[in-house]
């Protein structure tokens, strides 16, 4: 249940400002590839295209070769799912009633969950370590807990294409790795936008690096994410470091010493 994405010279403007502009992506069956850039340098716009929620201004996005846009809003719905960064959740669901949502696709009009559908919310709850969870008012869950209910209704949809944006916010530091981890074992093609660079490093497959609109690289973690490059969009200093276990290096990230502050 995976698929390949190809996205050919995407672009997106709003008025007279460019947010994105010859965004091209050739994604495999199965990868893990992170986004990453600095605030506002359109991760989640570029997520929001993908999914086909928001027209590019230029360029297509294909799933294994067959244009986006062309897919009706429910067969699009069981091809691709997008996580967002929603801050407010409907108050009066319960958090099994959320993930239950992520049915909506597969559902005929007014069906009630059967048996089938609690064991797919009840598994999709248990993979994000929130098995005890389901009867919880979301309106109760710690900000951590929304983000992994969240997460469990994406992975409900059973899409091939999963879409997520800063999935790790607000989780601890076991809770992030745990989710990562997760998404990297399915068998689903997966692009995050992450501002970790550590974890998207030891994490993704690949990482595109966006900068001032521009995808600079997709490239394996290292390549992608050279002390150079991390310099120049973050405005940081990053000093590479090996690991005195695994020899893998890893970036030191501290801020700039003022006589390299431009
Ligand atoms: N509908 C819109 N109207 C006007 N500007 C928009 C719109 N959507 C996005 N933008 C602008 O486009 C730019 C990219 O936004 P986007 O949310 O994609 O960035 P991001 O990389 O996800 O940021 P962050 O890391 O802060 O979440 C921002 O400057 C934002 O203000």
């Amino acid at each position: 249940m995976t698929v390949h994405l190809l996205a050919e010279g995407l672009a997106c403007s709003v008025g007279q400002r460019v947010i994105l502009r010859d965004v091209e992506l050739d994604i495999a069956e199965g990868e893990t590839v992170g986004i990453v850039g600095p605030n506002g340098c359109g991760k989640s716009t570029l997520l929001r295209i993908l999914a086909g929620i928001r027209a590019p201004s230029a360029g297509r996005v294909l799933l294994d070769g067959v244009p986006l846009h062309r897919l009706g809003a429910r067969r699009r719905a069981r091809k691709v799912a997008l996580v967002g960064q929603e801050q407010d959740l409907p108050s009066d669901l319960l958090a099994g009633e959320l993930v239950a949502l992520g049915l909506t696709p597969y559902r005929s009009p007014w069906s009630g969950g059967g048996s089938h559908e609690r064991a797919a919310v009840a598994a999709a709850l248990a993979e994000v370590d929130l098995a005890d969870h389901v009867d919880r008012p979301v309106d109760r869950l710690s900000g951590g807990e929304r983000r992994r209910v969240l997460l469990a209704r994406g992975l409900v949809q059973e899409t091939p294409l999963l879409l997520l944006d800063e999935p790790t916010n607000h989780l601890d530091v076991r809770h992030q790795l745990h989710l990562m981890h997760l998404v990297r074992r399915l068998d689903r093609t997966v692009v995050v936008a992450l501002h970790d660079l550590a974890l998207a490093t030891t994490t993704c497959d690949r990482v595109l690096v966006l900068h001032e609109g521009r995808a600079l690289s997709l490239a394996p973690p290292r390549e992608a994410l050279t002390p150079d490059v991390v310099n120049a969009v973050f405005g940081v200093d990053a000093t590479p470091i090996r690991h005195p276990v695994t020899g893998d290096t890893h970036l030191l990230i501290t801020p700039l010493r003022p006589e390299d502050m431009p």
